[in-house]
């Protein structure tokens, strides 16, 4: 099965890394600044321990030489736009593509570019990061990728698929339940996002400041009410138990983009859940707030 993936950031260099070192046929596409530092150190993924190098097969935009079997889409939502034209030509009509993004608003992108058959629904539990070599470093023991069909009847070829994603050194899943699962992780990075993002600290900066466990409680009230109200009802025990803790260093992905001077994905995270809470008639102050402030930062780093 020949598997293109689009980005080799800190997610699709990840997974894409780890199904080359399992022998799976993977090309990734990628720029040309990427490119170079990918010929001159392979992909590498450290971290925990680990020191795993594998030499990718790369392609650049206007190389791509036909239709993939699978698309894996690693992008942030800020780029997704130029990707989906720059992948354009490895999607056939077989073709069946898992995009990895956090929030929901890229599979309306993916769909109105590709169809509904070809978008399958996607959530990659990771924490990575790209060092300033560019090598993948692990965070955190965190690596699982669950996808699935997102309506009825899901196509014949998921199955192959799966058995092609699975065993290659990561747990998978093959979901009947792929739109709540995202919606599910959706409501769980930005309560992470806004616990985090908005004080600028850690779990276990925040809860130990006074005031600081109402602000959390409020957050985790808002984002899955969101969820529960769009259909998607998700259980906010794992968000509680993540962003309560006393003395925790966690932090989101945003956090740290933030703390970086990166930019963020405030739109496809915040904004997207804000302009639906609206639309459905939930109120929510505080992701207001937090979009808001996120938004100024966006602005004043683009
Ligand atoms: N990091 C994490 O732990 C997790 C992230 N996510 C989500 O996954 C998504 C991807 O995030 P992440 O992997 O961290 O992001 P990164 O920024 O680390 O990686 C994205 C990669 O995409 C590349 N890229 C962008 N546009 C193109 C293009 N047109 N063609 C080829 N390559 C392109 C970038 O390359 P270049 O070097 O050229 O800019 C970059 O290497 C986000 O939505 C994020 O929220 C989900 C779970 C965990
Ligand atoms: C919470 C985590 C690490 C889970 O994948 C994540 O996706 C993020 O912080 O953006």
């Amino acid at each position: 099965m020949r598997i293109l993936v689009v980005g080799a950031g800190a997610t699709g260099g990840f997974f894409g890394g780890r199904l080359a070192a399992a022998g799976r046929d993977v090309t990734f596409l990628v720029r040309a600044a990427r490119a170079r530092t990918l010929h001159g150190r392979g992909l590498r993924i450290t971290g925990l321990g680990e020191d795993t190098v594998v030499t990718p097969r790369l392609v650049l935009a206007g190389e791509i030489d036909g239709p993939y079997d699978l698309v894996l889409v690693s992008v942030k939502a800020t780029a997704l736009d130029a990707a989906i034209a720059d992948m354009y030509p490895a999607v056939g009509p077989d073709t069946l593509i898992i995009p990895f993004l956090n929030g929901m608003r890229h599979i309306d992108a993916l769909v109105a570019a590709f169809g509904e058959d070809a978008v399958l629904g996607g959530v990659a539990k990771v924490a990575t990061s790209i060092s300033p070599d560019g090598d993948i470093v692990r965070l955190a023991d965190l690596q699982s990728l669950e996808y699935g069909a997102r309506r009825e009847p899901a196509p014949a070829r998921l199955a192959d698929v799966h058995k092609e994603l699975s065993g290659a050194g990561f747990p998978t899943g093959l979901s009947k339940t792929i739109n709540a699962d995202m919606w599910a992780k959706w409501a769980f990075i930005a309560a992470a996002g806004a616990v985090t993002g908005l004080p600028r600290g850690t779990v276990g900066d925040v809860v130990a400041a006074p005031g600081g466990i109402d602000f959390v409680e409020a957050v985790i009230a808002e984002c899955f009410a969101i969820t529960a109200v769009a259909g998607y009802p998700a259980d906010p025990a794992f968000a509680r138990t993540m962003l309560t803790q006393a003395g925790s260093s966690f932090t989101s992905s945003l956090y740290r983009d933030l703390v970086d001077g990166n930019s963020i994905e405030v739109e496809a995270i915040f904004g997207d859940l804000v302009e639906r809470a609206r639309g459905l008639g939930v109120s929510v102050p505080v992701l207001e707030m937090t979009t808001l402030t996120l938004r100024v930062y966006q602005g004043r780093h683009l």
